[in-house]
């Protein structure tokens, strides 16, 4: 992916531009990152032993184009996914350099994952959002927040409900991290219609229909169970 204020460009001409690689897992290099036992060994105690990948990204922040579009909007990553219960589901995210304000370091809302799944859509940026960066509609601006500063190798591991985001990067390098979000794979899908996430699942059922020119017969159950993969353990459910 690109960021948004160059989609349609790019920073130098001439040259490609990539802010994310997103759904690594069939990259036999870069999936060995989710099966690494430094990780898992945290990860098995929310998932239990039966531990599934289902989302990975390389995410290479760009320098900001002068739109603040760098900036990923508050939310909840549980508001992406059709599986639950979501104390089954854990975010690893290491920086693979030192991150901190100047480049857009994570920014949490701590105590935040005690509470319920909110409403999600476009934030009302001037400059543009990244295409799918939904953000909280509303969460109170006065919550204490934390930015995570971290070294490089420096790993953080959260719960899909705690509210995040990431600020803009204000230097002229690209910031990267590499994150996966494990589930155990005895959780078990959930239809959406009627809850706030509907409009996240046929945002991703049009891009779905696009990337495996399916028309619109995938389901958003589907885009996951394609994607996910098993890092230890037995493929119980998801
Ligand atoms: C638990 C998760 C928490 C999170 O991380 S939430 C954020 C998750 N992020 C995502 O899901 C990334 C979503 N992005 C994508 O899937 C792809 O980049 C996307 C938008 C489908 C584009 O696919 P590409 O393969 O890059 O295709 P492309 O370069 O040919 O562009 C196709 C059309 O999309 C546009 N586009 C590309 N990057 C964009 C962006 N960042 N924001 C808005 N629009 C964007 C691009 O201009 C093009 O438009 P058009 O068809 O020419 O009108
Ligand atoms: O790496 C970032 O800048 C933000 C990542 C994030 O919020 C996420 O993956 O949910």
């Amino acid at each position: 992916m690109r960021d948004v204020a160059i989609a349609k460009s790019e920073f130098v001409k001439d040259q490609k531009a990539v802010s994310k690689l997103q759904d690594f897992q069939e990259d036999p290099e870069l999936f060995r990152y989710c099966s690494l036992p430094q990780i898992l060994k945290y990860v098995e105690a929310f998932t239990g032993p039966n531990i599934m990948a289902m989302h990975t990204m390389l995410i290479n922040k760009p320098p900001d184009a002068g739109k603040k579009t760098s900036r990923h909007p508050m939310h909840q990553d549980l508001h992406y996914f059709p599986f639950r219960p979501a104390d089954r589901i854990v975010c690893s995210w290491t920086a693979m350099e030192k991150v901190d304000r100047r480049n857009g370091c994570l920014v949490v809302l701590p105590g935040t994952h005690k509470g319920t799944l909110k409403e999600h859509d476009y934030p009302d940026w001037e400059g543009g959002v990244n295409k799918m960066y939904h953000g909280i509609r509303d969460y109170d601006p006065q919550h204490p927040r934390v930015h995570l500063e971290m070294e490089k190798g420096d790993t953080v591991f959260f719960h899909p409900l705690l509210i995040h985001g990431s600020g803009m990067n204000s230097t002229q390098g690209f910031r990267k991290a590499i994150s996966c979000h494990y589930a155990s794979a005895d959780c078990y899908y959930i239809d959406v219609k009627g809850t706030t996430q509907e409009n996240i699942e046929k945002e991703v059922q049009e891009i779905a229909a696009r990337k495996y020119a399916m028309e619109d017969s995938i389901k958003f159950q589907d885009a996951w169970a394609l994607r996910g993969r098993l890092v230890h353990g037995e493929r119980t459910s998801l």
